[in-house]
């Protein structure tokens, strides 16, 4: 408990807008404390009514009141209820909308990092689950335990200004329900609520890489065994929510035996204080039924504070999340960037990736970065577009560390990746994104300079031909032709290309990387490549080797020089 009150006084989404929205969270409390206190009422007048009707009536008009009231709390229960759905709804949506707006903000400003950080899936609970949560913390426990106790204080005191000996029996019991049960389910339910978070985790980490490998799992055949190892995680999260059922039904049944030790208790009670005279014995059935619409409240408190572990994960992941830093999309128009690795050392824990590397990259050079698998050609990459900061050093383009260049860091730097990122939607839709204030002239040029026209001609819609999903339509060659005509509408200086051809064919190969080179011939390239074929068109090599370059040069002077890339070169060659 002490954990979630931490937690709750750090909780940088929910607390904020509540503050804001302080007027509809009093009216929400209140009314909830309503609903049940007219539902007692209703009992209370109800079992008056009844035990006064059993008597002989010396005037009708005795009874009438009641009736009266019978009736009043019977329409105000409904009308509270009501009310407060309307309240806590809008509410609800007022503070869940304007929340969810800012984790989406923070989602998206920190998008190219975020990978870094989280998994996929975590990713996925981020956005789909994690507001849920808070926003059931408030609405399912707080809410309820808030109502709760405002209702513990009113009944102690309503009981204690007939008999304090009394209401110290009432203190003793509710304490029990309404405190001692709760922290004791919470501390029962624990173990199994952390199970059902870490199912839950792994059944979304699980899903994501089955979707991502999908093509592999049926490639393989092994269609059922995916299916099984997400079918045996669900039955084990489905198992461990069934003995937390269990187990709630069982405390409720606990709950309920008290209440009903309350209510004998307070039947012997009133019995005791109301059967001296006739017109002060229609109260005891009045006391001992005003107890049971209590029962709703007190599951509800209960139910509440045994799931607020479940809380726990999401209120410190959304805390873990940078503010939101709305970044102002600035064009950056110079179209000369020098590009500045000074003494730069980055390591993934212990591990050293880049260690001390310094090196300039001037405008409209072309480089080539070569290394074995592992070596850290990426992280490189990742540096030099901001997406993780250096442990020392500094990594600048014109003189401007790049962490302060991201919010024109679009303008600044295109990728041409492994895979072309292709949408289902026309050749002309999914060109434009490179900047979608170009008009049609020169998306259509662009296509042109891609060397696409002639598949443009052939296509019966032309330019208006739908790509299908991840422009699954058209050839690998043909997806990395269209993705290079959108970075050259993008019109960055640099380029930054990660073996976009690797997947292609060797003839297909030379040829987009000809036409790479050729239309990007007045841009810097930065060429992350294993395959040598088309290392005629760089101006340097570098090679990566335990953080450090341990061979550069041009081609020529490479091919005079190093036997190694020779041997690469001739090895390239069969
Ligand atoms: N998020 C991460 N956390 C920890 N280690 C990482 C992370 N990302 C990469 N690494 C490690 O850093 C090293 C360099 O990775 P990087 O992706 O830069 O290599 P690379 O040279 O691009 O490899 P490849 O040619 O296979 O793409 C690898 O050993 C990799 O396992």
């Amino acid at each position: 408990m002490k954990r979630l009150k931490k937690l709750l006084s750090q909780d940088r989404w929910i607390l904020p807008s509540l503050r804001q929205q302080k007027s509809g969270l009093f009216w929400s409390i209140f009314l909830n404390f309503m609903i049940t206190f007219a539902a007692g009422a209703l009992m209370f007048v109800s079992g008056f009514l009844i035990s006064r009707s059993a008597q002989h009536p010396s005037n009708i008009l005795i009874i009438y009141v009641p009736i009266v009231l019978t009736r009043a709390f019977g329409i105000a229960r409904p009308v509270f209820r009501y009310a407060q759905r309307l309240v806590s709804h809008n509410w609800v949506l007022r503070v869940v909308s304007k929340t969810r707006k800012r984790l989406y903000e923070s989602a998206a400003s920190t998008a190219s990092s975020i990978r870094g950080q989280l998994q996929t899936g975590e990713v996925l609970s981020l956005l789909a689950d994690d507001l849920d949560r808070l926003q059931n913390l408030y609405l399912r426990t707080l809410f309820p335990l808030g109502s709760g106790m405002v209702l513990y204080l009113f009944l102690t005191i309503a009981i204690g200004t007939i008999n304090w000996l009394f209401m110290l029996w009432w203190f003793v019991m509710l304490a029990v329900i309404l405190v001692i049960v709760p922290l004791l389910s919470l501390a029962v339910n624990y173990k199994g609520v952390q199970q059902q978070k870490k199912l839950q985790q792994s059944l979304y980490i699980d899903a994501t890489d089955a979707i991502l490998g999908l093509q592999d799992w049926v490639l393989s055949g092994r269609q059922e065994d995916l299916v099984q190892n997400q079918g045996e995680t669900m039955s084990r999260l489905a198992h461990v929510k069934n003995q937390s059922m269990k187990f709630g039904w069982w405390r409720d049944f606990v709950i309920q035996v008290l209440v009903l030790i309350l209510t004998i208790t307070t039947l012997m009670w009133a019995t005791n204080q109301f059967s001296d005279s006739s017109s002060t014995v229609n109260y005891i059935a009045a006391f001992t039924l005003a107890i049971f619409p209590l029962i709703d409240s007190f599951i509800a408190v209960n139910q509440g504070v045994s799931e607020s572990s479940f809380y726990e994960d999401s209120i410190v992941r959304l805390n873990d999340l940078p503010e939101p830093t709305l970044l102002q999309e600035t064009r950056h128009t110079t179209n000369s960037a020098v590009i500045n690795f000074n003494q730069v050392t980055f390591k993934y824990g212990d591990k050293t990736i880049v260690d001390n590397l310094s090196f300039e990259v001037q405008p409209k050079e072309k480089i080539a970065l070569l290394g074995r698998s592992g070596a850290g050609k990426t992280t490189l990459l990742k540096l030099l577009a901001g997406d993780i900061q250096s442990s020392l050093g500094e990594v600048t383009i014109d003189e401007t560390p790049v962490q302060n260049l991201q919010g024109s860091m679009s303008s600044l730097v295109a990728v041409l990746d492994q895979q072309a990122y292709l949408f289902d939607t026309t050749i002309m839709n999914n060109v434009r994104m490179g900047n979608i204030h170009a008009t049609d002239e020169q998306v259509q040029k662009v296509i042109e300079q891609a060397g696409l026209q002639p598949l443009i001609n052939s296509l019966t819609n032309g330019y208006y031909t739908q790509m299908q999903e991840a422009g699954t339509r058209f050839s690998g060659g043909e997806r990395q032709r269209f993705a290079l005509a959108r970075i050259m509408l993008q019109d960055a200086p640099i380029v930054v290309l990660d073996e976009p051809t690797v997947s292609l064919d060797p003839k297909t190969e030379y040829e987009v990387l000809s036409q790479i080179f050729s239309v990007l011939k007045d841009r810097t390239i930065i060429w992350v490549t294993h395959h040598l074929t088309g290392i005629e068109n760089v101006d340097k090599v570098y090679f990566l080797e335990n953080g450090k370059f341990t061979l550069s040069g041009s081609p020529a002077e490479l091919h005079q020089t190093s036997a190694r890339f020779k041997q690469l070169l001739l090895m390239d060659q069969y």
